[in-house]
């Protein structure tokens, strides 16, 4: 079976930053999500609690502040070192409650993240192939971890922000409406308008830079492709071509980085002249009232830091809406994938996993189909075949002919509705499609394994099998005598996707796998690069180890190996053209086997 690798990554683009409108109904949909913090409700309400309480406490420190110095002008009844120390104990205070509220929001925030992370894992596995042929692997690694982070800051950080803004707002505008009303009306005819004009502004640029960010993801993609396919560069010998395209993409970015650079100027400039204005105006009137006797040093020092602590807040409003905007977007993707319907309901723990056998009586009747992204080709045109249990055929003809899809149907990676497929006498698709899968074993052509210890990767096949068992897999398999000829025998690591074996070592580990796993219905999926003459020798007699009682479907690339099968069947565009035993196909004159086998013994 012609193996396709979906591992394209992601082109680096920059997916975190998509940003979705914040509405009420995109609210409703993100809270969606609370769900998973419902669980630890009660740690959460605790959380809450001490945000409040802390925030309201930072909003003490103003008013003592000024008491301090009141005190130190004698107009105050406390004396400097009274005041001080209940600053001080404000701050204890204050610490004590963030502590609280920093790690509770944390046991919430990395909870109900492991348990969004462990749905989204146990939703993606679970889904049928098509899933994945519509998506890139870059795509979904980025759900687990960008999107989810992203949601995670939201609970961890930007919620109690907001929070905390929210009441530092209320409250300290309040307490300065109550203390100071006329300095207060004065402030807020002011300085809000400058600060919220200063976020508009401000989100401008932003926009900006984020134009400026984008082409350099651009020009970064000219360098990733042509890094990539540096071969086909050469062979054209493109590479001027390539710098001036690269050049190209970087004057864009340049444009784009001065524009913003030219508005940041201007930014800075307003800073100065409006918001620095703005406050130069309210400590001027201020200073009146201190002249007037109307305000004490003390009290002046009180509002101008209860001003900070309000415009601080204001300004800070931008940057947690943009953050939820992202968050909301993250939420979105989150969800879609957990809309998805699974194949499966529930992954089956390794113990549970039924040992209902299946004796391996196999038909395809009628069977028509087409893949879910290439709706309108059919690749298989009314195919039907026996296979009785324990028999053996192997599948022939030319690449892309559709052998591999005929087996990825008996796997149920796939349906259709044209024609059925039947097992043991029932339609596949009445099948637990786990059990189904449990009693099929695969050796496949390009064989890939995981990237732990030799043992690990044949114990795939039966994770809870013993170590004899796996030491006589390994023997049947013909892998003993090279595992036990490496320093580290079973231990002995195999590297990323098994680089560190040879490719008929590879195989006898597949074989080993599928030796343990002891299915009913065993797929052979014959590599078309071949190994040489002795591991050609362990490979097939542990093949031959293998079938023995197996109904088996081989495919086969190269004809030598399946004389012995019980049926051959000649598949070209789709369909079965030919069918027979080895022996009656080559009588045919100018059919399609004997053209293999003529195209083959020549190239031979
Ligand atoms: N996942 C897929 N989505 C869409 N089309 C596919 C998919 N897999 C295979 N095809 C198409 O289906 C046809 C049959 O492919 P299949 O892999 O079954 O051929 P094959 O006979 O096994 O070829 P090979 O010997 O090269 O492995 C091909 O035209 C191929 O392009």
């Amino acid at each position: 079976m012609a193996k396709r690798r979906s591992g394209d990554r992601s082109n680096g683009q920059p997916e975190e930053n998509t940003k979705t409108k914040i509405t009420k109904e995109s609210l409703r949909q993100a809270s969606e999500l609370f769900r998973f913090v419902l669980p630890y409700k009660g740690t959460f309400i605790a959380g809450l609690i001490f945000l409040v309480l802390s925030s309201l406490t930072t909003l003490i420190f103003p008013r003592f502040a000024g008491m301090l110095i009141d005190a130190a002008e004698n107009r105050v009844e406390f004396s400097v070192s009274q005041v001080a120390l209940a600053l001080v104990a404000v701050f204890v205070v204050q610490s004590t409650f963030s502590f609280f509220r920093v790690t509770l929001f944390a046991k919430v925030s990395e909870r109900s993240m492991r348990d969004i992370r462990i749905a989204v894992y146990s939703k993606i596995i679970t889904l049928p192939l098509p899933f994945f042929e519509k998506r890139r692997v870059g795509e979904l690694v980025s759900r687990l971890t960008s999107d989810i982070s992203q949601l995670q800051d939201v609970l961890s950080f930007t919620l109690a922000e907001i929070i905390r803004q929210i009441i530092t707002l209320i409250v300290g505008i309040t307490i300065i409406f109550t203390l100071f009303p006329e300095l207060t009306v004065f402030m807020l005819s002011t300085f809000p308008v400058l600060v919220i004009g200063a976020v508009m502004f401000g989100k401008f640029i932003r926009k900006l830079s984020r134009k400026a960010q984008d082409e350099l993801a651009n020009a970064n993609v000219v360098v990733e492709e042509t890094m990539q396919s540096i071969h086909v560069v050469k062979a054209f010998t493109n590479e001027y071509y390539e710098i001036k395209r690269y050049d190209t993409a970087l004057e864009k970015v340049i444009a784009n980085a001065l524009k913003a650079a030219r508005y940041r100027g201007a930014f800075n400039s307003f800073i100065i002249m409006a918001i620095f204005g703005g406050i130069v105006g309210v400590l001027w009137y201020g200073a009146t009232l201190l002249e007037e006797d109307v305000l004490t040093v003390g009290q002046l020092t009180t509002f101008i830091l209860y001003t900070a602590f309000i415009g601080g807040a204001v300004g800070g409003m931008g940057d947690l809406y943009a953050q939820v905007q992202k968050a909301i977007g993250a939420s979105e993707r989150i969800r879609e994938i957990l809309r998805e319907e699974v194949e499966v309901s529930k992954p089956l723990p390794v113990a549970d996993r039924s040992t209902q056998k299946i004796y391996g009586d196999i038909a395809f009747r009628n069977v028509t189909f087409a893949y879910p992204t290439r709706q309108d080709i059919d690749v298989l045109k009314d195919i039907s075949f026996e296979i009785g249990a324990g028999q053996k055929i192997a599948l022939v003809g030319y690449s892309g002919a559709g052998k591999s899809t005929i087996v990825q149907l008996l796997l149920r990676y796939y349906t259709t509705e044209r024609g059925g497929i039947i097992v043991d006498g029932k339609d596949i698709r009445q099948f637990d499609i786990l059990q189904l899968r449990q009693n099929i074993g695969i050796v496949p052509q390009e064989v890939i394994l995981f990237g732990g210890s030799i043992k690990e990767n044949i114990a795939y096949g039966k994770p809870d099998a013993t170590d004899e068992e796996i030491l006589q897999a390994a023997r049947k398999a013909n892998a003993l005598d090279f595992i036990q000829s490496f320093p580290e025998g079973m231990q002995t690591l195999v590297g990323e996707r098994g680089v560190k074996l040879s490719g008929g070592q590879r195989q006898r580990i597949a074989i080993a796998r599928a030796i343990l796993k002891d299915p009913a219905i065993l797929i052979l999926d014959e590599a078309t690069s071949s190994l040489d003459a002795e591991s050609e020798k362990l490979v097939q007699e542990a093949l031959d180890t293998l079938m023995k009682g197996r109904t088996t479907i081989i495919i086969a690339h190269r004809l030598a190996t399946i004389r012995k099968v019980d049926h051959i069947y000649v598949i070209s565009e789709g369909r079965i053209r030919e069918s027979g035993t080895h022996e009656e196909l080559v009588q045919v004159e100018e059919g399609l086997y004997h053209n293999l086998v003529k195209l083959q013994f020549e190239i031979d």
